[in-house]
């Protein structure tokens, strides 16, 4: 008799574009999991399988295998709330209050040097340094967003561009409605850009009017754009804007119609448990910029308090002229350790919690967990890994926890955006380190000699 007569017929292998072999995989859903000796399929810049490396090297022929024994490999990372551009002005005006900081050094800065090719240049600059970090996905606010939305299809990292809205004359607009002409049109024009999505931003309660926020609501409501803007960051924003208008800014946008789902607060620092229940029960979110809100001494936002009642809290770097770095690694790491001392509470953001914050708290904001956030077949394969095989990253016990507390962005080994490697083994695929560094430069030195 034939042996193979009644064996189970076994399915040939699937070609796939790529498998990744992981000695840990945090895959953020389900949550609070740590996979051990797994593998991601990946094929035409999607996952389709997240399972135990023996059973996915019979199920898949991959066109690629990516072995990584010492690593955690996780899905890439978001940067809530930045100003990519301002790369170009790190370090300019530091040890600066807000306001002071903004209207005596970088505003007048802005005016002088704002111009397509600035964005483009300082934009390219920080999304070489994001993704060197893990960064694979930043929601930016900017002038002239289509030379910053340029600059991350050039860099291949995927972006939330700003469509910016101030009352004042820049560079950049005139008005109000010419700010939105122009950011519709930006948007019109790049809408089928997969790695591209936009956000409405007006840029805070003290620069737009009653009337352009009423605009930028209508907008997003037609549209289906997110509006991101900077909401309660500093206490004088608070007592300015209750002498101005006679309401905190949250107020005068709740009575607008402004909170919705849809709405990004970038710091939140100052909110009451009434404010934090009225941005929850919105289904509204929160950029938290420690670094940022540290530096300019604008307070701690509460944040062990905001995800007890269930708000959606991601992390931003904001711009590296006030954090001086556009570094998630060192914004969940102060994350977690200042809920913690602001809260009394040790427990308070655990590692975790904290990488949620960094991933699928980021995406939700933006209105893409379907296609980003986590580790789910289906979705995108935006992926960043650690290497674990260095001393202060020795020995490892829980790999969340290695991540969050011990790793930094020097040991992010490989990312992916999109199913494309943008960094292995620790090198940029893009050999355009010597150009980035003196179109830095030059901007520098135009920088200076205008001071
Ligand atoms: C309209 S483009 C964005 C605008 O925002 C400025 N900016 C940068 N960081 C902050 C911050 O922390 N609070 C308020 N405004 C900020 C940036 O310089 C641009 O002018
Ligand atoms: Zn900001």
């Amino acid at each position: 008799m034939n042996n193979t007569a009644h064996a189970p017929k076994l399915s040939p292998p699937v070609p796939i574009d790529l498998l990744i072999e992981a000695c840990w995989i945090i895959p953020i859903e389900p949550a609070n999991v740590t996979l051990e000796d797994y593998a991601l399929a990946i094929d035409q810049g999607n996952i389709i399988a997240l399972l135990p490396q023996a059973e996915a090297r019979t199920r898949f022929a991959p066109r690629e295998t990516v072995l990584l024994p010492n690593h955690i490999l996780m899905p890439g990372l978001v940067n809530l709330h930045t100003h990519a551009a301002m790369t170009l002005l790190r370090g300019l005006a530091d040890d600066l209050p807000l306001m002071e900081w903004l209207k005596n050094h970088i505003w007048p800065a802005e005016a002088k040097h704002v111009s397509p090719q600035f964005v483009y240049d300082g934009t390219r600059l920080a999304c070489a340094e994001m993704l060197q970090g893990g960064i694979t996905c930043f929601n930016d606010m900017y002038f002239f967003p289509k030379a910053a939305a340029e600059a991350a299809l050039h860099a291949g990292i995927r972006a939330s561009i700003g469509l910016v809205t101030m009352e004042f004359s820049t560079a950049y607009a005139t008005d109000a409605d010419d700010y939105l002409d122009k950011g519709m049109t930006v948007r019109d024009q790049l809408r089928n850009e997969t790695l591209l999505s936009f956000c409405l931003a007006p840029h805070a309660p003290y620069t737009v009017s009653d009337q352009s926020f009423a605009r930028i609501l209508t907008l997003s409501e037609q549209c289906h754009l997110p509006i991101h803007l900077h909401l309660h960051e500093t206490a004088q924003e608070i007592t300015d804007a209750e002498k101005q208008y006679g309401q905190r800014p949250l107020e005068r946008l709740r009575q607008i119609g402004l909170l919705s789902p849809g709405l990004i607060a970038a710091h939140a620092v100052h909110l009451t448990c009434d404010e934090i229940d009225t941005l929850v029960a919105h289904g509204c979110s929160v950029a938290h910029c420690p670094s940022a809100n540290l530096k300019l001494a604008s307070g701690i936002a509460p944040v062990a308090d905001m995800i007890a009642h269930g708000l959606n809290v991601g992390l931003g770097t904001d711009g590296a002229a006030s954090n001086n770095r556009l570094d998630i690694f060192m914004e969940m790491r102060m994350a977690a350790l200042l809920a913690k001392a602001q809260s009394g509470d040790a427990e308070a953001v655990g590692a975790h919690q904290a990488l949620r914050m960094v991933t699928l708290a980021g995406a939700q904001a933006l209105g893409l967990d379907a296609r980003i956030g986590s580790l789910r077949p289906g979705k995108a394969a935006d992926l960043c890994a650690i290497d674990t095989a260095k001393i202060p990253l020795t020995p490892c016990y829980d790999a969340a926890s290695l991540a969050v507390y011990s790793a930094g962005r020097e040991h992010v080994s490989d990312v992916w955006v999109a199913g494309i490697q943008r960094l292995k083994s620790g090198q940029r695929v893009e050999n355009d380190e010597i150009e980035l560094i003196n179109s830095g430069r030059l901007w520098q030195n135009r920088v200076r000699l205008s001071k």
